[in-house]
């Protein structure tokens, strides 16, 4: 905040002086997202231009950045000046009408965050790892474990799809299972439409208009009755449910909808919360899960680490709470996943008022740059997770060891965000995902890649591979069961 104070403002470097409309570039850019390359592009222009630049597009001011102090200063500590950019809002409101991304200003945001708060705030009860082990059972159980090549991605997105409908809504999508109901597929086709409009839309900008939404709006409304039939049941019949051995798999009290106050127990509200999850945590969860397999199909030194420190701290059985939270090479694996491929790669902010960041101005980088109300500030967390002044000087390689002398958050590591805005869902996450990589790891001796080349960059509510993970598991332990 000193630096703030002390220094006077200058201009950041503006790429495109000539091109003031910014049409080249915005050609350029579509280009590069056309070719999976939008990564590169901008990581390139960081290079060239240094850690914070400025575009102007269409007539907008666009600042990109990756110094953590700006960074710092958007999310957190200058975060009222700040709001999400786009039209995400709007789009989410058709979806999730009084969820926590149908917000319009900061108040309304601060409500629904609240709201959120207890429900998500005791991990370990959450965190249900009977359920949990059902699922990872019958993932196990749909996966070729003799080295024959499948794409775990699409694996992981249906076993994260059960999880989290099992979590918010108390029933199993079963996606994993041989065949899933119609109401069931219908529901998630129209998750996964809902999502890839409102993330083309995020790209398009003011263009989405242009898009045709009935196609959404009839996805929207139908799987809002989806959830609020299932949310209704939840209140109807609070501690009467199947034990989850019917043709549909798992059917139980929701361990998010059940943390809810008495006084908010309305369906439409409810139903919008439990979509919201499902929005937020599916995409992010599978990003996650399919990096660490990609990088660990790669490298069989790590994965004979991993494999080693988990048959030592947990055998063969199931692991407990409390020994998901203290395998510290697997948090080191998990961590390193997550800075090489984060699941939100940019994340856009737009100023709500005339004010400062704190880096970037004058051609050294180090004056403050005034923002003008209406400026977008693009902050890249993917090319903040690869600096080397933080991650040593190889940070484009998978070396999960580095983190032995990195603090738990170092600066300009955000995967999960920063600041109040922060995902609410870290820590369950967190637990989740190390369950679900043990149990897998217990089973398998060793993950053969068929990935040629890099990760093909595919933005939609997660980052990913756009040429799937396509892998191998030899597995020499039976599954239980
Ligand atoms: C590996 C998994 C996950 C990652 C990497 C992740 C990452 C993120 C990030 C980066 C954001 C901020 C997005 C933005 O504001 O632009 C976010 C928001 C959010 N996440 Fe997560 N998330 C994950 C899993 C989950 C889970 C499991 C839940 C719920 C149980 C969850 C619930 C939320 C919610 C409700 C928000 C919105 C918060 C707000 O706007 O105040 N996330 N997450």
């Amino acid at each position: 905040s000193n630096h703030l104070i002390d220094n006077e403002y200058k201009s950041p470097p503006l790429l495109n002086t000539c091109d003031c409309l910014g049409i080249i570039r915005l050609v350029k850019l579509i280009w590069h997202y056309q070719r999976s390359n939008v990564c590169q592009y901008t990581d390139h222009l960081f290079k060239m231009y240094g850690h914070t630049y400025a575009l102007n597009l269409l007539g907008k001011q666009i600042i990109f950045t990756h110094n953590a102090h700006n960074i710092t200063r958007v999310l957190s500590t200058g975060f009222a000046d700040y709001f999400p950019a786009g039209n995400s809002g709007t789009l989410f409101s058709h979806a999730t009408p009084h969820g926590i991304f149908a917000t319009k200003n900061l108040n309304e945001w601060k409500k629904k965050r609240k709201a959120l708060q207890t429900p998500l705030a005791n991990n370990r009860e959450i965190c249900d790892l009977n359920i949990l082990e059902r699922h990872v059972e019958k993932f196990l159980r749909s996966v070729p474990t003799d080295q024959e090549a499948f794409d775990i991605q699409a694996k992981f997105a249906d076993l994260c799809t059960d999880i989290m409908a099992s979590f918010a809504l108390g029933v199993s999508t079963n996606q994993l299972g041989s065949t899933p109901s119609a109401p069931n597929k219908l529901f998630v086709e129209n998750l996964n439409y809902i999502k890839s409009v409102i993330a083309r839309s995020g790209f398009l900008g003011p263009l989405h208009h242009l898009i045709p939404k009935r196609r959404f709006r009839i996805a929207c409304d139908d799987a809002r009755n989806y959830a609020t039939v299932h949310v209704n049941e939840q209140l109807e019949s609070p501690g009467n449910f199947s034990d989850g051995n019917g043709a549909e798999g798992i059917m139980r009290p929701s361990l998010f909808l059940r943390r809810f106050d008495r006084d908010t127990h309305d369906a439409n509200k409810l139903s919008s919360h439990s979509l919201s999850i499902l929005l937020a945590a599916v995409d992010s969860m599978a990003t996650m899960l399919s990096a660490t397999f990609f990088l660990l199909a790669q490298d069989e030194r790590v994965t004979a680490k991993l494999r080693a420190t988990i048959l030592e701290n947990v055998g063969y059985g199931q692991p407990t709470y409390e020994q998901l939270q203290s395998m510290e090479y697997l948090r080191f694996v998990l961590n390193e996943a997550m800075r090489l491929f984060p699941a939100v790669p940019f994340d856009a902010r737009v100023a709500t008022k005339d004010t400062l960041l704190p880096y970037g101005g004058s051609s050294n980088g180090m004056s403050n740059v005034l923002v003008r109300k209406g400026t977008l500030v693009m902050i890249s967390i993917r090319a903040s997770h690869r600096l080397s002044d933080i991650f040593s000087d190889k940070p484009d390689e998978f070396y999960p060891e580095r983190w032995e002398g990195l603090q738990r958050d170092p600066p300009g590591y955000l995967p999960f965000l920063q600041g109040p805005r922060a995902c609410p869902g870290r820590r369950y996450a967190m637990t989740q995902i190390s369950y679900i990589v043990i149990r897998i790891l217990q089973t398998v001796s060793n993950i053969e890649g068929y990935n040629r080349g890099e990760w093909k960059e595919k933005f939609g509510f997660g980052y990913e591979n756009a040429n799937g993970v396509i892998i191998g598991l030899h597995r020499d332990f039976p599954i239980k069961g």
